[in-house]
């Protein structure tokens, strides 16, 4: 495509992501169906282009109003992904003279806002739990996360698959803390490939394998995902669980259920049984009621930490919605819990790095609940011989209550977990 339609191309994209109105990876993925002739190459322009608008938006929209011509079109030139000259070539004298002078400024002359590029309302709190690392957090939330898989070590060892994806032309790493994670160096198309295909490999950041190895559900237990989705988690469950026992996997979108199928049935796994719930106070809950080894609830959150993949969430939140989730997710919680029996565990995890959806429902759910006691992660994770437990953890007088993670620190995006024994 020549460089001017692909500039015009991404600055229409631009345009429609900045209102909001969907999640941006929905825009993006529906303008690239309606636009079935982008090659790969141009596709990886157009949306890395987004994500860097969406990523530095306050910064862009501090530099836009210096040059001329549309917005959109000037957000797209400043975020631009691809060579330099390939850019300079779709510009004319003017744009190519205003983009040198916002290339020179320099980063320690931009104000705070323009450097986080985080909403106001979002900064004390993480400032409250960072401290200086804050701007470490910053920058690593503005940068592309890594593409992570799990093996599926039902069928396949790590080393092997690793092996397999070498000779493919993939390398990879083992995770550091995850058993069954292998970080790739690049980010292909796995739908084409064989261990894809027979269900060696899903993706999977390795925040949340490390949430499904915390459940550490075992051999021949009754086990309940109660927020299952498109099944990322249960899958991982279900393979330690070694194919045995019986993993139902609830949740109340039959749509993100229907996702799980073609991936339920790539792992060869058969001890799931999703099923659409109405709410956390459904029927079925009821007569599961007392009776399940294991609970986890990844809770519907704000998401806000995954902004590395879904930047354009900390435009889409407010603290009112985070607010609503709160309720949401301390009735989810405490409906889940009555499924368990006496010795059995729960796990409550979300995406989030608020206190607000994370310590703060820990402590309420505990303060109500005695006949909880809660876990430590360090304990647990330990117990498990993950590597550098304890820098996975926070939270109590030892710091090991809670499983923290934080994408500066552990290169996965931000996790929390809470865990609790029914006495
Ligand atoms: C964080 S996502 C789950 C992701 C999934 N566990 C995974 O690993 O891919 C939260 C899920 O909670 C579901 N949900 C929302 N309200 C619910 C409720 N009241 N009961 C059960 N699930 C609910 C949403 O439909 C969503 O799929």
């Amino acid at each position: 495509m020549h460089p001017k339609a692909l500039l015009d191309a991404t600055a229409e994209l631009v345009k429609l992501t900045l209102k909001f109105d969907h999640p941006a990876d929905t825009i993006v993925s529906r303008y690239f169906r309606e636009h079935r002739s982008l090659g790969p190459r141009e596709r990886a322009t157009l949306a890395e282009t987004v994500y860097t608008v969406l990523r530095k938006k306050l910064l862009f929209d501090h530099l836009s109003p210096s040059g001329s011509g549309p917005k959109e079109r000037r957000m797209a030139i400043l975020g631009f992904h691809g060579p330099r000259d390939f850019l300079l070539s779709a510009l004319s004298d003017q744009e190519k003279q205003w983009l040198a002078n916002c290339d020179s400024i320099r980063k320690e002359d931009l104000l705070e806002r323009h450097r986080h590029n985080l909403p106001e309302w979002l900064v004390q709190p993480l400032k409250d739990q960072l401290g200086s690392e804050f701007w470490a957090l910053t920058d690593s939330l503005n940068q592309p996360a890594p593409l992570d898989l799990r093996v599926n070590t039902l069928n396949d060892k790590r080393a092997d698959v690793q092996k397999e994806l070498k000779l493919a032309g993939l390398p990879s790493t083992p995770t550091p803390y995850s058993p069954w994670g292998l970080r790739l160096e690049s980010k292909p198309v796995l739908a084409k490939m064989d261990a894809f295909a027979r269900g060696a490999i899903e993706v999977q950041d390795e925040g949340s394998q490390l949430l499904s190895l915390l459940l550490d559900a075992k051999r021949g237990e009754m086990v309940v995902d109660f927020c299952a989705g498109a099944g990322g988690k249960t899958l991982a469950i279900g393979a330690a669980m070694r194919n045995t026992g019986r993993l139902y996997a609830f949740d109340t979108s039959t749509h993100r259920l229907d996702a799980m199928k073609p991936r339920l049935a790539r792992s060869k796994l058969s001890n799931v049984h999703p099923a659409g719930i109405a709410h956390e106070r459904d029927e079925r809950i009821k007569r599961l009621a007392g009776k399940i080894d294991r609970v986890i609830v990844d809770a519907p959150c704000s998401g806000l930490g995954t902004l590395r993949r879904n930047p354009d969430l900390k435009w889409r939140q407010t603290p009112q919605s985070v607010q609503e989730m709160t309720v949401k997710q301390a009735a989810i919680l405490q409906s889940a819990a009555r499924l368990l029996k006496p010795g059995g565990r729960l796990v409550y995890a979300t995406c989030s790095v608020l206190p607000d959806e994370n310590e703060q429902i820990a402590a309420a759910f505990t303060a109500a609940n005695k006949e909880f006691s809660p876990l430590a992660a360090l304990e647990v994770l330990s117990n498990l011989k993950v590597d550098g437990a304890a820098t996975l953890c926070s939270g109590g007088e030892t710091g090991g209550d809670f499983l923290r993670l934080w994408p500066h620190r552990h290169h996965t995006d931000g996790f929390f977990a809470a865990m609790w024994v029914k006495n």
